[in-house]
């Protein structure tokens, strides 16, 4: 007999008649979920009521990023700028939505953007696009590797006619071979468009993959061999890119350092040099900056990007200089530029409600025209608000701010 009553369906996972995944067979999405809460509050004594309390439809949801779903979680949300940017693809002026739970975090970003936008706006390219998938092969020793990376060179033509029949938006740029030994790795690199591109590039490069196993000697291992190299630190990243490479900058006039930020030029520059540059060398790090993971984790929350990808949204170098101008005094040079930021504005979570809203917020919602510019524009906002992010918190550091802020703001 079956149930669509959600403690009884509670019961029967309880009893092991049915299995805690399989709700969605035997009820509407919204009841399963219920089930689902149900089960956990009695197991774990947790109350759920918040939980149970979000707005988009679990349907939707579950078809596209959950699996066993019992709600929600909340992150606030909050707005920082306008920001006028002169982008290759952004152009005007843009709010930056941003979900944190760092208190002072909005309030540092809207602090730099609202400098930025003293002096007109920021400037930002995306100077490199491309999502990457890096299968491993197996060949029995160099000389197959040899053969293998011959014959991917002398046949991109083919890989690319294999690859973008299963996508309508995708285009194959790059097929790049790296050997290890008895390994061989194939760095594919695609024009995702305004897509992340991840679920794209990962079933252009299988079917690819098939005719590379049918005209070499190598067999295929795994689909991601992690030269690609996705949720992970690594140098290729901040070296090759990945996703969009995208750089903004301003020219800061002095007085207006020291209106707005409470510091100088030199101090931003040398603390700038001694903490980012030189105490990041001496760590070990592959961020160059202060706080890029704070701008792009809050941008990724808010406009449904893939979180783990923060990682690589993160690889970024910040640049401040003390530029002599012609009055005698300085004005301040800053730029940050992000290797690897993994960014769409349509597919993945884009689609759910909120994550939608913030896209609007931007302007930026579904796909562009040209195909690709929405996701090349968001990619310069973020930009920006990395930027903003680090005059801000070099500027409370220079000028001894920093305990001060998180004491009012953030606790
Ligand atoms: C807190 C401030 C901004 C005060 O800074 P202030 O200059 O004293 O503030 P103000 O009252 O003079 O206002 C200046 C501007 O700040 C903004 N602002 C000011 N207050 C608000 C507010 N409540 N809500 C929204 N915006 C606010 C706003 O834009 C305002 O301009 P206006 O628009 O009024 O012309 C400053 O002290 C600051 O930015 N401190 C740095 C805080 C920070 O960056 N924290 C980042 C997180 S730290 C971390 O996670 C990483 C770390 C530190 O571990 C990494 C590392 O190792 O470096
Ligand atoms: N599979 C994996 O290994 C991994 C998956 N992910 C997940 O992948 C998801 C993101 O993958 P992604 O491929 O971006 O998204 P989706 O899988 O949601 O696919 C988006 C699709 O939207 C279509 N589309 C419509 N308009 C456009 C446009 N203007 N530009 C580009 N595409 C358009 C494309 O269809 P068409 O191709 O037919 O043209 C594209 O494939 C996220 O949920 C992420 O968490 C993350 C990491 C790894």
């Amino acid at each position: 007999m079956t149930t669509t009553d959600p403690a009884e369906l509670a019961d029967r996972v309880a009893d092991g008649d049915l299995r805690i995944h399989e709700l969605e067979e035997e009820a509407d999405h919204e009841t399963a979920a219920e089930a689902r809460r149900l089960l956990v509050e009695r197991e774990t004594d947790a109350d759920l009521e918040a939980v149970a309390d979000y707005t988009f439809s679990a349907e939707q949801a579950n078809n596209t990023a959950i699996e066993n779903m019992i709600g929600a979680t909340q992150v606030p949300m909050g707005v920082a700028g306008p920001v006028p940017v002169d982008g290759g693809a952004a152009e005007g002026d843009y709010y930056l939505p941003l979900a944190t739970t760092e208190g002072a975090l909005v309030a540092s970003i809207n602090r730099g953007l609202s400098t930025i936008r003293s002096v007109g706006g920021a400037t930002a390219r995306v100077t490199k696009n491309g999502m990457t998938r890096a299968p491993v092969f197996r060949v029995d020793g160099v000389a197959a590797a040899s053969e293998t990376i011959e014959w991917v060179a002398d046949n991109v033509d083919r890989l690319r006619e294999a690859a973008e029949s299963t996508t309508s938006h995708g285009e194959l740029i790059d097929v790049e071979p790296y050997v290890v030994g008895d390994s061989v790795y194939l760095r594919f690199a695609y024009d995702t468009k305004d897509a992340m591109g991840m679920n794209m590039a990962t079933i252009a490069t299988g079917e690819a993959c098939e005719l590379v196993e049918a005209e070499t000697p190598a067999s295929l291992v795994a689909l991601s061999g992690n030269l690609c190299s996705d949720k992970k630190p690594a140098a290729i990243n901040a070296v090759e890119g990945r996703g969009r490479s995208v750089t903004a900058d301003v020219l800061i006039p002095g007085d207006v350092v020291e209106d707005r930020l409470h510091t100088t030029p030199e101090a931003i520059a040398e603390a700038n040099t001694r903490k980012n540059l030189t105490g990041s060398a001496k760590a070990g790090s592959l961020g160059f900056n202060a706080h890029a993971a704070n701008v792009v984790a809050a941008a990724f929350l808010a406009t449904g990007q893939d979180e783990a990808q923060v990682v690589e949204g993160a690889n970024a170098i910040t640049t401040m200089d003390a530029r002599p101008n012609e009055d005698g005094t300085s004005d301040l040079y800053a730029s940050v530029s992000l290797a690897s930021l993994e960014v769409g504005t349509v597919g993945g979570g884009t689609k759910l409600p909120t994550q939608a809203e913030a896209l609007e917020i931007l302007g930026l919602r579904g796909g562009g025209d040209p195909a690709g510019s929405n996701a090349d524009a968001l990619a310069e906002v973020i930009a920006v608000g990395a930027l903003a992010g680090e005059l801000s918190l070099l500027a409370a550091l220079s000028s001894r701010h920093l305990a001060s802020a998180h004491e009012d703001l953030g606790r």
